[in-house]
């Protein structure tokens, strides 16, 4: 490979070392949103570092996926700056440019809770869409990439199938091929497994888990509590849209500060 090419396996920038680098790819100031009268998010902070993984918690309804959506230009927040690596740096109080939301979505990539592949294209050109119509990268180039990650995810011999042959693991290991295809500084998870039949729950976690080891920056939405202690370096808790407690997984998890996350921990932990 010469330099500047860009290995489809790797992260940008290359493997990031344990525990991430200092730099910082993900900064949230501010965040708030509201669907009319109700308020969503709250005064949001996030900040992840290259090579890190931040897993977001919190109850149903308490605005964990719209934060993701905002963060992706899927959704616009009303105030709060989001800046994604070095270049991309966007104020919603403002009156973001349609431009400068474009940018955010190009930097990021999302795996949604549905897989949300389309069901009358094959497996291939669902990943293809992404990079060829919408970044307008040459096919030939998209194609090698896409197959190489394919085969990275066992599903090289896939490529022709459409979403409706594939079990739901085996659907959402292509959203995250399609995911990774755009090549994103930051990779967002919605409840990646929130769909699945328990049996392909470890399968899609795992692939989540190597990802995460090989230094990609994320931010993952769960209630997979034990997974988010394994492979998260903070934890941040939400509810009713405001950060209640942040901190190492350990802590938050197993020792939290604050009554409201010890109480959310419990229920998970112990639903009957
Ligand atoms: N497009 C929308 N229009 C109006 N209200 C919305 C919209 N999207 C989300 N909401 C509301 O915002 C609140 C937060 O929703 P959100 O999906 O972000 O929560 P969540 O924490 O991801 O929940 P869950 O764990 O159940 O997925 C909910 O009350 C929801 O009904």
């Amino acid at each position: 490979m010469s330099p500047g090419d860009h290995d489809v396996l790797e992260p940008p920038g290359g493997h990031a070392p344990p525990g991430g680098t200092g730099e910082p790819v993900l900064v949230v100031e501010g965040l708030g949103k509201r669907f009319g009268d109700h308020e969503v998010l709250r005064s949001v902070d996030l900040r992840v570092n290259r090579g890190q993984v931040l897993a977001l918690i919190g109850p149903s309804g308490s605005g964990k996926t719209t934060a993701l959506r905002c963060l992706n230009g899927l959704e616009r927040p009303d105030t709060g700056t989001v800046r994604v690596g070095s270049d991309v740096a966007v104020d919603f109080a403002t009156g973001a440019s349609r431009t400068q939301v474009a940018a955010l979505r190009d930097r990021s990539a999302m795996v949604f809770q549905h897989y949300n592949l389309f069901p009358h294209k094959t497996v291939l050109e669902n990943v293809l869409e992404g990079p060829v119509v919408v970044q307008r990268r040459p096919r030939a180039e998209v194609t090698a990439e896409a197959l190489e990650l394919l085969a990275r995810v066992g599903l090289a011999e896939k490529r022709d199938a459409y979403p409706f042959e594939l079990s739901g693991g085996q659907q959402q290991r292509v959203g995250i091929v399609r995911a990774l295809a755009l090549r994103p500084t930051l990779l967002l998870f919605d409840e990646p497994t929130s769909a699945l039949d328990p049996e392909l729950v470890g399968d899609v976690l795992g692939l989540i888990k190597e990802l995460a080891d090989e230094g990609w920056t994320m931010v993952i939405v769960t209630h997979e509590l034990q997974f988010a202690r394994e492979v998260a370096h903070e934890v941040v808790f939400i509810d009713e849209g405001a950060v209640v407690e942040r901190g190492h997984p350990d802590q938050v998890l197993r020792a939290p500060h604050e009554e409201r996350t010890r109480q959310f921990v419990q229920r998970l932990l112990h639903p009957f």
